[in-house]
Protein backbone atom coordinates (compact mmCIF):
# COMPACT_ATOMS: atom_id res chain seq x y z
CA UNK A 1 0.00 0.00 0.00
CA UNK A 2 1.81 3.45 -1.10
CA UNK A 3 1.75 5.51 1.23
CA UNK A 4 0.37 9.12 0.52
CA UNK A 5 3.14 11.76 0.71
CA UNK A 6 2.20 14.34 4.14
CA UNK A 7 3.71 17.60 4.46
CA UNK A 8 4.15 19.54 7.76
CA UNK A 9 2.98 23.41 7.15
CA UNK A 10 3.70 24.15 11.01
CA UNK A 11 6.20 26.45 12.11
CA UNK A 12 8.94 25.11 14.73
CA UNK A 13 8.11 26.54 17.78
CA UNK A 14 11.32 27.43 19.26
CA UNK A 15 12.69 30.13 21.40
CA UNK A 16 13.56 33.16 19.01
CA UNK A 17 10.74 32.29 16.84
CA UNK A 18 9.24 35.88 14.81
CA UNK A 19 6.33 37.31 17.01
CA UNK A 20 4.57 40.03 16.42
CA UNK A 21 5.93 43.21 17.48
CA UNK A 22 5.52 43.42 21.38
CA UNK A 23 3.95 40.15 21.32
CA UNK A 24 5.50 37.55 24.36
CA UNK A 25 8.30 36.28 23.24
CA UNK A 26 8.21 32.21 23.03
CA UNK A 27 9.85 30.77 26.41
CA UNK A 28 10.35 27.23 27.86
CA UNK A 29 12.18 27.09 30.94
CA UNK A 30 12.64 23.27 32.97
CA UNK A 31 10.51 23.14 36.04
CA UNK A 32 11.60 19.31 36.82
CA UNK A 33 14.94 18.19 35.60
CA UNK A 34 15.97 14.31 35.42
CA UNK A 35 18.58 13.89 38.00
CA UNK A 36 19.35 11.84 41.29
CA UNK A 37 15.58 11.73 42.70
CA UNK A 38 13.98 12.90 39.48
CA UNK A 39 13.05 10.68 37.10
CA UNK A 40 11.40 13.55 34.82
CA UNK A 41 11.87 16.49 32.47
CA UNK A 42 8.93 19.45 32.84
CA UNK A 43 8.91 22.62 31.23
CA UNK A 44 6.87 25.42 31.62
CA UNK A 45 5.82 27.11 28.29
CA UNK A 46 5.33 30.99 27.66
CA UNK A 47 3.85 31.71 24.57
CA UNK A 48 1.01 34.34 22.87
CA UNK A 49 -2.25 32.76 21.62
CA UNK A 50 -0.87 33.64 18.05
CA UNK A 51 2.56 31.82 18.04
CA UNK A 52 3.92 30.42 15.17
CA UNK A 53 1.02 28.32 13.03
CA UNK A 54 -2.19 28.90 14.45
CA UNK A 55 -6.25 29.16 14.67
CA UNK A 56 -7.69 32.43 15.57
CA UNK A 57 -11.13 32.26 17.41
CA UNK A 58 -13.89 35.04 16.72
CA UNK A 59 -12.55 35.87 20.20
CA UNK A 60 -9.71 37.31 19.19
CA UNK A 61 -11.79 39.87 16.98
CA UNK A 62 -15.16 39.64 18.48
CA UNK A 63 -15.57 40.85 22.34
CA UNK A 64 -18.54 37.86 22.23
CA UNK A 65 -16.79 35.82 20.10
CA UNK A 66 -16.24 32.27 20.98
CA UNK A 67 -12.98 30.90 22.70
CA UNK A 68 -10.89 28.63 20.53
CA UNK A 69 -12.29 25.61 22.30
CA UNK A 70 -15.99 26.45 20.66
CA UNK A 71 -14.60 26.30 17.14
CA UNK A 72 -15.88 23.69 14.54
CA UNK A 73 -13.50 21.26 14.19
CA UNK A 74 -14.84 20.19 10.90
CA UNK A 75 -13.11 23.37 9.45
CA UNK A 76 -9.42 22.28 10.11
CA UNK A 77 -10.32 18.69 8.93
CA UNK A 78 -10.69 17.67 4.83
CA UNK A 79 -10.09 18.48 1.98
CA UNK A 80 -8.10 22.15 1.01
CA UNK A 81 -7.02 23.84 -1.86
CA UNK A 82 -3.79 25.78 -1.88
CA UNK A 83 -3.18 28.44 -4.13
CA UNK A 84 0.51 30.46 -5.01
CA UNK A 85 -0.14 34.46 -5.20
CA UNK A 86 2.79 35.89 -6.38
CA UNK A 87 4.57 36.98 -3.64
CA UNK A 88 5.70 40.77 -2.44
CA UNK A 89 1.89 41.87 -3.06
CA UNK A 90 0.02 44.64 -0.41
CA UNK A 91 -2.94 42.31 -0.72
CA UNK A 92 -4.57 39.23 -1.94
CA UNK A 93 -7.09 40.75 -4.24
CA UNK A 94 -10.08 38.74 -6.37
CA UNK A 95 -8.39 39.77 -9.68
CA UNK A 96 -5.58 36.87 -8.48
CA UNK A 97 -8.00 34.56 -7.50
CA UNK A 98 -10.80 34.49 -9.91
CA UNK A 99 -11.20 31.56 -12.07
CA UNK A 100 -9.07 29.36 -9.56
CA UNK A 101 -11.44 29.06 -6.86
CA UNK A 102 -13.74 26.27 -7.83
CA UNK A 103 -17.09 26.66 -6.21
CA UNK A 104 -17.71 24.84 -3.25
CA UNK A 105 -14.22 24.87 -2.46
CA UNK A 106 -14.74 24.68 1.49
CA UNK A 107 -11.03 25.27 2.66
CA UNK A 108 -8.58 27.88 1.04
CA UNK A 109 -4.94 28.02 1.97
CA UNK A 110 -2.62 30.75 0.65
CA UNK A 111 0.80 30.92 -0.11
CA UNK A 112 2.29 34.30 -0.66
CA UNK A 113 5.98 33.84 0.72
CA UNK A 114 8.51 32.15 -2.02
CA UNK A 115 10.09 31.45 1.92
CA UNK A 116 8.60 31.57 4.81
CA UNK A 117 10.83 34.48 6.83
CA UNK A 118 11.95 31.49 9.84
CA UNK A 119 14.49 33.92 10.32
CA UNK A 120 13.27 36.97 11.50
CA UNK A 121 9.77 39.34 12.01
CA UNK A 122 8.64 40.76 8.80
CA UNK A 123 5.99 43.41 8.40
CA UNK A 124 5.42 43.69 5.28
CA UNK A 125 3.44 40.22 4.48
CA UNK A 126 0.61 39.90 2.32
CA UNK A 127 -2.37 41.26 3.63
CA UNK A 128 -6.25 40.00 2.73
CA UNK A 129 -8.81 42.43 0.76
CA UNK A 130 -12.24 42.18 3.16
CA UNK A 131 -13.76 42.30 -0.65
CA UNK A 132 -11.60 38.98 -1.18
CA UNK A 133 -13.35 37.57 1.79
CA UNK A 134 -16.53 37.95 0.33
CA UNK A 135 -16.20 36.82 -2.49
CA UNK A 136 -14.66 33.72 -0.77
CA UNK A 137 -17.13 33.49 1.03
CA UNK A 138 -19.87 33.64 -1.98
CA UNK A 139 -18.43 30.66 -3.30
CA UNK A 140 -18.39 28.41 0.08
CA UNK A 141 -14.80 29.05 1.11
CA UNK A 142 -15.42 27.98 5.18
CA UNK A 143 -11.78 28.29 5.76
CA UNK A 144 -9.10 30.87 5.05
CA UNK A 145 -5.67 29.88 5.95
CA UNK A 146 -2.31 32.04 5.03
CA UNK A 147 1.13 31.94 5.96
CA UNK A 148 0.99 35.26 6.34
CA UNK A 149 1.01 36.25 10.61
CA UNK A 150 -2.57 37.88 9.80
CA UNK A 151 -5.29 38.71 7.11
CA UNK A 152 -5.24 42.03 8.14
CA UNK A 153 -1.58 44.49 7.33
CA UNK A 154 0.04 45.07 10.52
CA UNK A 155 -1.08 48.66 11.14
CA UNK A 156 -4.69 47.77 10.51
CA UNK A 157 -6.72 49.82 12.99
CA UNK A 158 -10.24 48.32 11.53
CA UNK A 159 -9.21 44.73 11.35
CA UNK A 160 -11.32 44.86 7.98
CA UNK A 161 -10.46 41.27 6.20
CA UNK A 162 -11.14 39.71 10.35
CA UNK A 163 -14.43 41.20 10.53
CA UNK A 164 -15.58 40.16 7.15
CA UNK A 165 -14.63 36.31 8.39
CA UNK A 166 -16.40 37.02 11.35
CA UNK A 167 -19.78 38.54 9.15
CA UNK A 168 -19.90 34.97 7.41
CA UNK A 169 -18.96 32.60 10.23
CA UNK A 170 -15.68 31.87 8.77
CA UNK A 171 -12.19 30.30 10.02
CA UNK A 172 -8.81 31.47 10.30
CA UNK A 173 -5.29 29.56 10.19
CA UNK A 174 -2.34 32.04 10.08
CA UNK A 175 1.44 31.04 9.89
CA UNK A 176 1.25 28.11 7.72
CA UNK A 177 4.41 27.17 6.21
CA UNK A 178 3.96 26.25 2.63
CA UNK A 179 7.39 26.83 0.78
CA UNK A 180 7.80 23.69 -0.83
CA UNK A 181 4.05 22.39 -1.34
CA UNK A 182 2.66 22.25 -5.01
CA UNK A 183 -0.86 24.06 -6.01
CA UNK A 184 -3.32 21.69 -4.99
CA UNK A 185 -5.92 19.84 -3.20
CA UNK A 186 -4.69 18.12 -0.19
CA UNK A 187 -6.44 16.76 3.05
CA UNK A 188 -5.62 19.44 5.68
CA UNK A 189 -5.27 18.29 9.29
CA UNK A 190 -5.28 21.42 11.65
CA UNK A 191 -6.53 20.62 14.89
CA UNK A 192 -6.64 23.70 17.56
CA UNK A 193 -6.16 23.19 20.82
CA UNK A 194 -8.71 23.07 23.20
CA UNK A 195 -8.00 26.28 25.43
CA UNK A 196 -11.19 27.04 27.37
CA UNK A 197 -11.22 30.60 26.71
CA UNK A 198 -8.29 32.00 24.81
CA UNK A 199 -8.80 33.80 21.96
CA UNK A 200 -6.74 31.96 19.66
CA UNK A 201 -4.89 28.19 19.85
CA UNK A 202 -1.73 26.85 18.12
CA UNK A 203 -2.33 23.92 15.51
CA UNK A 204 0.16 21.40 14.36
CA UNK A 205 -1.14 21.55 10.81
CA UNK A 206 -0.33 19.01 7.67
CA UNK A 207 -1.59 18.32 4.41
CA UNK A 208 -1.11 14.84 3.49
CA UNK A 209 -2.10 14.18 -0.82
CA UNK A 210 -5.54 13.13 -1.17
N1 LIG B 1 -0.07 39.40 18.64
C1 LIG B 1 -0.82 40.44 18.19
C2 LIG B 1 -0.94 41.56 19.00
C3 LIG B 1 -1.73 42.63 18.60
C4 LIG B 1 -2.36 42.55 17.35
C5 LIG B 1 -2.24 41.44 16.55
C6 LIG B 1 -1.46 40.40 16.97
C7 LIG B 1 -1.30 39.21 16.12
O1 LIG B 1 -0.63 38.27 16.46
C8 LIG B 1 -2.00 39.16 14.84
C9 LIG B 1 -2.85 37.94 14.85
N2 LIG B 1 -2.10 36.75 14.49
C10 LIG B 1 -4.04 38.05 13.93
O2 LIG B 1 -4.91 37.23 14.11
O3 LIG B 1 -4.12 38.88 13.08
ZN1 LIG C 1 -3.77 35.22 14.75
ZN1 LIG D 1 -5.86 36.80 12.55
Amino acid sequence: MTSRRLWDISQPVRVGIPVWPGDTAYGEERTWAIGPGCPVNVSRLTLSSHTGTHADAPLHYDADGVPAAGLDLDRYIGPALLLHIPPGQPAVTVAQLEGRVPAGTVRLLLRTYDRFPQGGWRSDFTAMDAGCVDWLAARGVQLIGVDAPSLDPQDSKTLSAHHAVRRHGMGILEGLVLDDVPEGTYELVALPLKLATADAAPVRAVLREL
